[in-house]
């Protein structure tokens, strides 16, 4: 059975704007999960959902055997963290060190856990050299971080990261990949909302795909990224490397630039 659930789940807005409609969505313990889709396609509505942020007008989500509509939002939390798309809207302490201490001294974890816990999401997020720093005197690439490593040091089991790419250069994103694959490792339950098809295709093996306040698919990037119908719903694009494959008419379904060259060889060695 899945760890994380979303039955029938319809969102509105007090102003009764429906930002998420009947959207169905099972996430398995462990699991690595990308979330895509269009600005305002209820993405981070729904992830919201997940943490107890925001409780559906329609529907049940199950954490587990915890159904949010049972729980308040900081018994949820410490289940399921949310790392907030903006960092502006989550860092509120004067340094690195004290933003990410806050969260385990709150749940009350014991000083050696404690200081574990801190110094290795310090370490993962690459953050140990600036803890004394001022997260404000830190580019926004790097708050990101900070509120990432604020989550890991909760050490919750289900963590959510909202557009975590956003701004970030090739050093962010390779920091990011290794973050999620380390995580992973220790058993987490990953949900990632980006933007960046080339950091999803590479990092993620399942995709959930949302339109127009729906779910629309969910998939490997394989199926995700050849299925055209899905892609123009959702106003996607493929990444380049199977946008040239497609053009070229070389290779259907590559999705990788080791892929593309295979198909490109195997054309050679044709002749
Ligand atoms: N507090 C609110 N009150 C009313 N409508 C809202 C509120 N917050 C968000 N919305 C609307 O709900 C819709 C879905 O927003 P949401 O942020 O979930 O989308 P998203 O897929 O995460 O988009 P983005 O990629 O731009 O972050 C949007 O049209 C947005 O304007």
């Amino acid at each position: 059975m899945s760890y994380i659930s979303l039955g029938n789940v319809t969102f509105a807005y007090p102003n009764g704007f429906v930002a998420v409609d009947e959207a169905n969505i099972n996430i398995n313990k462990n699991e690595n999960v990308a979330i895509i889709g269009q600005n305002g396609a209820g993405k981070t509505t729904t992830v919201k959902m997940f943490n107890g942020l925001l409780k559906p007008t329609k529907g049940d989500v199950l954490i587990g055997d915890m159904n949010t509509k049972d729980y308040t939002t900081a018994q949820i939390s410490r289940k399921v963290g949310y790392v907030f798309q903006n960092p502006d809207d989550q860092i509120f302490h004067s340094t690195v060190y004290d933003e990410v201490v806050f969260g385990p001294r709150m749940m009350k974890i014991e000083k050696e856990k404690l200081t574990e816990i801190v110094d290795y999401a310090l370490d993962i997020t690459g953050l140990s050299e600036v803890s004394k720093e001022n997260p404000y005197n830190l580019p926004l690439s790097i708050r990101k971080f900070v509120t990432i490593a604020a989550v890991i040091a909760m050490d919750t089991e289900v963590m959510i990261f909202d557009e975590p790419t956003a701004g970030q250069d090739l050093v962010g994103n390779k920091r990011l990949a290794s973050i999620l694959k380390e995580l992973h490792k220790k058993g987490k339950t990953v949900i990632t909302i980006s933007h960046d098809m080339e950091f999803v295709t590479n990092n993620f093996n399942r995709i959930i795909v949302m339109a127009n306040k729906k779910v629309v698919k969910t998939g490997t990037p394989k199926e995700i990224f050849w299925d055209f119908e899905t892609m123009d719903k959702a106003m996607l694009k493929q990444t380049y490397v199977s946008q040239l494959c497609r053009k070229l008419k070389i290779g259907n379904n590559v999705i990788s630039i080791e892929e593309a060259v295979e198909s490109i060889k195997e054309i050679y060695d044709r002749g």
